[in-house]
């Protein structure tokens, strides 16, 4: 039976008289690998910042596990939900080691159970295979620190991770590498909940199982890739399949 993890009831969400969020309902179901697509500024960031409780709806509702994140104390909240963005956010003068146990020290853990928690996300994320944990940030390159901000959302088990932009800031061949390393984690993990914010339509494709496309503040369509390819459901869906057809043809023109 499918279980609704995140719920959005008729969401709207204003910054002074700016609606940047307007009316934006849907379900999100257990175990699903949701990405979220849209042009700069239609609101993807403040619908993920919703569902973490780092902003609050204007007016309608907002569900994860049934909580309403405003009113869900910070400890919960990060047992259930990790959150990983693309500037890592992983603090300079600690350790992989401490960063990675921030969540875990939070709730209470003891140190030998961090110890071992700490060697299992690196096996995670692939990256068993070196002395990361006593090294700072700055001592690994950008990839690497994509991935252990990865495995510090991972941290605490939660069911849910929200990813924003999580690769933006990579080349392009490194960025390929962690979207099927993703895509497999999300595999290995089975019951969690994903979801990814990116403007990059390959990206929201390969990853997403469903993927929503928004423009404006609102749901443009939600549906399966393959649903979006043969159905757009509307002008500014097909536009944006078409930008992708156009790079494809300009790319072939240039090299056959
Ligand atoms: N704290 C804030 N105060 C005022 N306006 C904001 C705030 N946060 C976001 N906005 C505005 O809300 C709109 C949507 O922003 P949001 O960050 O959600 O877009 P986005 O789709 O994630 O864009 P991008 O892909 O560029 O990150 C933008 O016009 C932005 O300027």
């Amino acid at each position: 039976m499918t279980k609704e993890v995140i719920k959005f009831d008729h969401v709207s969400k204003s910054f002074g008289d700016h609606q940047v969020i307007k009316d934006l309902s849907f379900t999100i179901n257990a175990g699903e690998f949701i990405t979220i697509l849209g042009t700069s500024g239609c609101g993807k960031t403040t619908t993920l910042k919703m569902i973490n409780g780092l902003l609050t709806a204007s007016s309608g509702q907002v569900l994860v596990n049934g909580l309403d994140p405003q009113t869900t104390d910070l400890v919960a909240l990060r047992r259930q939900i990790g959150y990983v963005v693309q500037q890592v956010g992983l603090f300079p003068h600690m350790t992989i080691a401490d960063n990675l146990s921030i969540t875990p020290k939070l709730m209470g853990w003891n140190q030998e159970q961090i110890k071992q928690r700490n060697l299992e996300l690196l096996k995670l994320v692939d990256m068993d295979n070196g002395d990361y944990l006593n090294r700072y940030p700055r001592e690994l390159s950008g990839g690497q620190q994509q991935r252990i901000g990865v495995a510090r959302a991972l941290a605490a088990n939660p069911p849910i991770v929200l990813f924003d932009e999580p690769l933006g800031a990579l080349d392009a061949l490194t960025r390929l590498n962690l979207q099927e390393d993703l895509k497999k984690l999300h595999q290995q993990l089975n019951d969690h909940t994903f979801v990814l914010v990116t403007h990059d339509i390959n990206e929201a494709f390969f990853l997403g199982q469903r993927v929503m496309i928004m423009d404006q503040g609102h749901i443009e369509q939600f549906a399966d890739p393959q649903t979006i390819i043969d159905q757009p459901a509307t002008p500014f869906v097909k536009a944006l399949l078409q930008t992708e057809i156009d790079h494809q043809r300009i790319w072939r023109e240039r090299h056959d």
